[in-house]
């Protein structure tokens, strides 16, 4: 599972980390775009808590697959799933303001569109329970993927604890 602030690379490594260990990939934003359309949208239209319910549902069916699960940034925050990340391996990705700034740039992400100052906080406040529910954590700032999935895999192929 890999859990992690908005543009800390979660779609991208996990792609990468399913190819590599020849599982499927599962990314519950876009399971949740292909059945509900935009995001944003939902955002708008619906609200936050109808967005995270409707995000819990993907969560809790992604987590039911031998799978690379990327969960949107703030999946965290469902109670439920705090509670089912505790049986698997989760895999925390961080990234600098710095280092986000031109990632983020032009993003249609609703909770990030004001700017970083938006990320920041919102990572700040996160971050207590990203680190609570991680069992690993890489900082994905400053190094390709390509090599952060390679460290890794040894990693990812062990049993389960
Ligand atoms: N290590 C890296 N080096 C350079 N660019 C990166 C790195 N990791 C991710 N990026 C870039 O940052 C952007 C965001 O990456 P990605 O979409 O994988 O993040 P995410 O964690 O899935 O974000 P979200 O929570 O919004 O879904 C992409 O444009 C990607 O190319
Ligand atoms: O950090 C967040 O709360 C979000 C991150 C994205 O992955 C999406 O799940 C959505 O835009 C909300
Ligand atoms: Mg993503």
């Amino acid at each position: 599972m890999l859990i992690g602030a908005p543009g800390a690379g979660k779609t991208r490594l996990g792609k990468r980390l399913a190819k590599l260990l020849d599982v499927p990939f599962i990314d519950t934003d876009k399971t949740i775009v292909a059945e509900h359309g935009a995001i944003a949208a939902m955002f708008e239209l619906h609200g936050e808590p109808h967005f995270r319910a409707i995000e819990r549902e993907h969560v809790a069916a992604a987590l039911q697959n031998k799978a690379v699960v990327a969960l949107g940034g703030g999946a965290v925050l469902d109670a439920d799933t705090q509670v089912d990340l505790a049986a698997h391996r989760v895999l925390l990705l961080t990234v600098t303001p710095e280092a986000v700034e031109k990632r983020i740039a032009g993003s249609k992400r609703p909770l990030v569109r004001d700017g970083l100052g938006a990320w920041v906080a919102l990572v700040e406040a996160r971050t207590p329970i990203y680190e609570r529910l991680a069992t690993r954590s890489v900082d994905t700032s400053n190094r390709p993927l390509d090599h952060i999935a390679t460290e890794l895999l040894g990693w990812l192929q062990e049993e389960r604890p």
